[in-house]
């Protein structure tokens, strides 16, 4: 990433540091008869910086949002799948874009994945790293503490990718 940013790897180091904090979260979907009237888990982005996810059985039920359609993402055995998260999206001044997603239910099977979230420690601070804000590309996002950024994520429904655009500089805030 360092390299593609063009920008030295001890930047990224100090952004991510090895303070952070990781999360997990299991997330069992049972099987629904109307599988059509039902959603697993909303469409959303993830908050945090990268996530590594396990789809744990062989069961289809993650969806990426790509060229403006849901696609279902194929579990691979023993394969994780990694999603950029909105962090990674405001440090990168939104370079690496974070990945709309959501979990649709199975008529028969139930599925179960394994999600673990990456961010930086809560008392560290989230904004475009400097070295990516340039006379032709402004600072996009906000600066503020990952403790407060937290605070308004959780405080807000799960709606798309919403709260980046709360974090956004010139946006309206709702
Ligand atoms: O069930 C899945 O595959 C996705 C889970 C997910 O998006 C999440 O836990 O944030
Ligand atoms: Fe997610």
């Amino acid at each position: 990433m360092s390299r593609a940013l063009k920008i030295d790897t001890k930047v990224l180091r100090r952004v991510f540091g090895d303070e952070g904090l990781q999360s997990f979260r299991m997330n069992y979907y049972p099987p629904c008869k109307q599988p059509d009237k039902v959603m697993g888990l909303t469409a959303h982005s993830d908050a945090v910086s990268l996530t590594i996810l396990l789809q744990y059985n062989d069961v289809i039920g993650l969806q990426i949002k790509k060229d403006g359609k849901w696609v279902s993402v194929k579990p691979l055995l023993k394969a994780f799948v990694v999603n950029i998260g909105d962090i990674l999206e405001i440090a990168t001044n939104g370079i690496y874009r974070s990945i709309l997603h959501r979990s649709v239910v199975n008529s028969t099977k139930e599925r179960i994945s394994i999600a673990t979230f990456h961010m930086p420690a809560l008392d560290a601070e989230i904004g475009p790293i400097s070295e990516l804000i340039k006379p032709g590309t402004p600072a996009q996002f906000r600066q503020i503490s990952v403790a407060d950024y937290f605070k308004g994520y959780f405080s807000r429904a799960l709606d798309e990718k919403s709260y980046l655009d709360v974090m956004r500089i010139n946006e309206k805030h709702t």
